[in-house]
């Protein structure tokens, strides 16, 4: 009740709050289809994500586009991989997207005690779409209010799926708490129109 008084009263037909620019659903995923993607991750070189000398346990592999937070260079990274493909295409259907607009995928192992702060995703990126495996998890996001935040929780039960854009995505931070077994996600972006002006220059150059 508290989250639908903060973000405005807007509820969904079985009385969920809702957050503009949120979605998800539950079983997106069978628990074959989890099992499988949990093996082909572990085929995955994964290495631990690093920002100012702090190293994460969370452990990350960029496919298509990769940002390097320490240097914040945006380049190009190994192409997606075969296994990704249908879920790449789920994912953007899910999304109300074309698949060939989710260029990057991230693939994120948090082993227990790990979890990630609070953070707006990168501008070069737009859509995020994200899948759960693993430990459910609650993602958290809040907006700063002249006396405070707005908070919104929404839960990430494993093997479901969250579309964050627009206004969950530009307004809004997100971050998910330390859990205390491994959760992965795979997550899919767009790039934002500024990524792909600055992509389009680069190459004319080239
Ligand atoms: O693990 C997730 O579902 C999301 C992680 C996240 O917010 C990010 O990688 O930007
Ligand atoms: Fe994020």
């Amino acid at each position: 009740m508290e989250a639908i008084a903060k973000i405005g009263g807007q509820a969904d037909l079985f009385g969920e709050p809702q957050l503009p620019g949120f979605a998800q659903a539950e079983q997106f995923l069978t628990t074959r289809e989890e099992q499988m993607l949990i093996a082909h991750i572990a085929g995955v070189p994964l290495t631990p994500f690093r920002f100012q000398q702090w190293t994460g346990h969370r452990l990350t592999c960029s496919f298509g586009w990769s940002y390097d937070f320490e240097n914040g260079a945006f380049a190009r990274a190994e192409p997606m991989p075969e296994w990704l493909n249908s879920l790449r295409l789920r994912a953007a259907y899910f999304a109300g997207l074309d698949a060939s607009e989710l260029v990057q995928a991230l693939v994120t192992r948090y082993d227990p005690g790990a979890g990630i702060g609070w953070h707006k995703d990168r501008p070069v990126f737009e859509h995020v779409v994200g899948i759960s495996l693993g430990q459910a998890a609650t993602l958290r996001l809040r907006r700063r209010t002249p006396t405070g935040f707005s908070r919104f929780n929404a839960a990430l039960a494993s093997r479901s799926i969250y579309h964050l854009s627009g206004e969950a995505r530009h307004d809004w931070e997100h971050g998910i708490a330390a859990m205390d077994a491994t959760r992965w996600s795979i997550t899919f972006r767009s790039l934002s129109a500024k990524a792909k002006r600055m992509i389009e220059q680069d190459e004319k150059k080239s």
